[in-house]
């Protein structure tokens, strides 16, 4: 079983997964996910219950006994559809705010264009959801996590609240006017933090031991530079306050550069065995590993998922720390990556600035010393003065990781690098160059290597799409402008393409055809999609209005 893959030891010393004894431990989850009874893992970890959990239990260890520990697929498949539903905790929802012609409308002089924005803002409503209040009234029998706000799910099996594709979303939401809206998604996520102290990778029991990118400030930060609302950051600047302070608690490292030790960040979320909604897929990946060895997978695994790139050859190496294609060979927490110490220093120094509009000085001056700090660290440890740009950094062979990610630009998206010189973003279109990452017109791939894993070559991702254009833009060089202008634009053309064919937006797309959709990895292509509209419609206004 599941559970006897793991020693004793570790039984003891890690936390499960939630404390959910059907979503996230047990004989129940582990009988159940390796009979494969849905083709995606996630479909059973997402149906509710009809009865109380105990009355299950019981009724799975009788339904175990008929079966003398071994049953049938189709023995479980019923077993599940006695006891298990799907939907009835979502309702579709229209917001008081939406308006199908917002005024940024107005502004666009492209033809084209002007019917992609309306098109996109046509989209919001397909995606706004509200929980039903079944889910609250009986919180134990469901796994999606209680909120009393409406929001934007980014769509297909994504049915819940994504932290870091919340943060394109508002983005996308400010832009379309719908600046409640957005309100609301951010009081879901204070709501979160009070209840856990931070905000999971999803608002579901199976994601709360790990978290995922943490650009919670940076979307708050967003929302009162949209609408001057100081009154709801003074009701909630300590939540987020409590959301920083979690991941200076629980992923700073200890990093050796040049004789110095420096603090930085990391995935390294800790609990026990498999994603629950991944489980069958982790269970034998870690299958070959003698037991002592498969925690620390299963841990690796879990990071992968808490960066928001799971998966890729960022993350699977060898013990020289060369790229190789196999998800066994998963190190995640071996990496300091480049991308979430740059997302740290723009939160660090968001709430600073935000803790000067609520007149707290001395909270202002501390999350501001830290964010100097760690824009220190930053550049000692991940700026490439030959190459031209930031590299991840292997902890355990000290050197850093020479491949091209778009994430290595971050510093330039988060202002984490000497914004004075001016010199660093002609450096950078150098060494995009030399890579041939401009030779793609369907997006920027995640990476150059092709390994079957979903972020990396050819996929071309939407948050990644923003750090490049938006990286180039803020550098302050005309020439790293000028490429943002045209990967922005040749982006936009290529979601048109896909939009026309299709009428659908993907979660990512195909670098090296235009509007055709991405694949790979452990689940089809979704289509929506949050992250992907919020992404469009900021290119739209920077690029296409006056
Ligand atoms: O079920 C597998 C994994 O699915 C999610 O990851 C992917 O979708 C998310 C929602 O768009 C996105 O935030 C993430 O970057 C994608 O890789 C989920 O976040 C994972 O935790 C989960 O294991």
């Amino acid at each position: 079983s599941s559970l006897s893959s793991l020693s004793s030891q570790q039984q003891k010393q890690l936390p499960p997964t939630c404390d959910s004894k059907i979503y996230c431990q047990g004989n129940l989850l582990h009988t159940v996910q390796m009979a494969e009874v849905f083709p995606d893992s996630k479909s059973f970890v997402d149906m509710h219950m009809k009865m109380d959990p105990e009355e299950i239990l019981k009724d799975f260890d009788v339904f175990m006994d008929e079966h003398k520990g071994e049953p049938s697929k189709d023995d479980v498949k019923k077993f599940v559809t006695d006891h298990f539903d799907s939907g009835n905790e979502l309702s579709e929802w229209t917001p008081n705010d939406y308006n199908p012609e917002p005024e940024f409308l107005k502004d666009i002089n492209d033809t084209d264009m002007h019917k992609f924005a309306k098109d996109l803002v046509g989209v919001w409503p397909k995606l706004t959801r509200i929980m039903k209040p079944e889910v609250r009234e009986h919180p134990e029998r469901y796994s999606i996590l209680p909120v009393t706000e409406g929001f934007i799910i980014p769509g297909g099996r994504f049915k819940e609240t994504y932290y870091w594709d919340t943060y394109w979303i508002i983005k996308g939401l400010l832009i379309s006017g719908m600046h409640e809206t957005a309100r609301g998604m951010l009081d879901n996520f204070v709501t979160l933090i009070k209840e856990y102290g931070f905000i999971p990778n999803g608002f579901r029991k199976y994601y709360l031991k790990r978290s995922q990118p943490p650009l919670f400030t940076p979307m708050v930060k967003s929302y009162i530079d949209a609408t001057e609302d100081v009154a709801w950051l003074k009701d909630n600047i300590q939540y987020l306050d409590a959301e920083l302070q979690y991941w200076v608690d629980n992923k700073m490292v200890s990093v050796k550069k040049n004789k110095m030790t420096l603090k930085m960040f990391n995935y390294k979320p800790e609990s026990l065995g498999p994603r629950p909604e991944s489980y069958r897929e982790d269970y034998l990946t870690v299958d070959h590993f003698p037991e002592s060895e498969k925690q620390r997978v299963y841990t690796d695994l879990k990071g992968g998922a808490e960066s928001g790139w799971d998966y890729t050859t960022r993350w699977i190496f060898d013990a020289e720390g060369t790229p190789n294609s196999n998800l066994s060979d998963i190190h995640t927490s071996r990496s300091i990556p480049v991308d979430l110490n740059s997302f740290l220093y723009r939160a660090f120094s968001d709430l600073s600035k935000m803790y000067l509009k609520t007149h707290q000085l001395d909270k202002s001056k501390k999350w501001l010393e830290r964010a100097i700090k760690l824009k220190t660290a930053i550049s000692l440890v991940f700026w490439n003065s030959d190459d031209g740009i930031w590299y991840d950094f292997d902890n355990v062979l000290g050197i850093q990781r020479k491949y091209f990610w778009p994430s290595n630009l971050a510093p330039l998206w988060t202002g984490a690098f000497n914004t004075l010189n001016k010199n660093i973003g002609d450096k950078v279109v150098d060494y995009l160059e030399k890579n041939k990452v401009f030779q793609y017109c369907g997006g920027t791939p995640a990476s150059l290597i092709r390994s079957g894993e979903q972020w990396d070559f050819p996929n071309a991702w939407p948050p990644l799409q923003a750090i490049m254009v938006q990286g180039l833009q803020k550098s302050g060089s005309e020439k790293a402008k000028k490429k943002a202008e045209e990967l922005a634009t040749a982006w936009l053309h290529a979601n048109i393409v896909g939009f026309t064919e299709t009428g659908e937006m993907f979660e990512k797309y195909d670098a090296e055809v235009p509007g055709q959709y991405g694949g790979g990895g452990e689940y089809t292509v979704q289509s929506g999609f949050g992250w992907t509209n919020g992404v469009a419609l900021e290119f739209i206004k920077e690029y296409y209005t006056h």
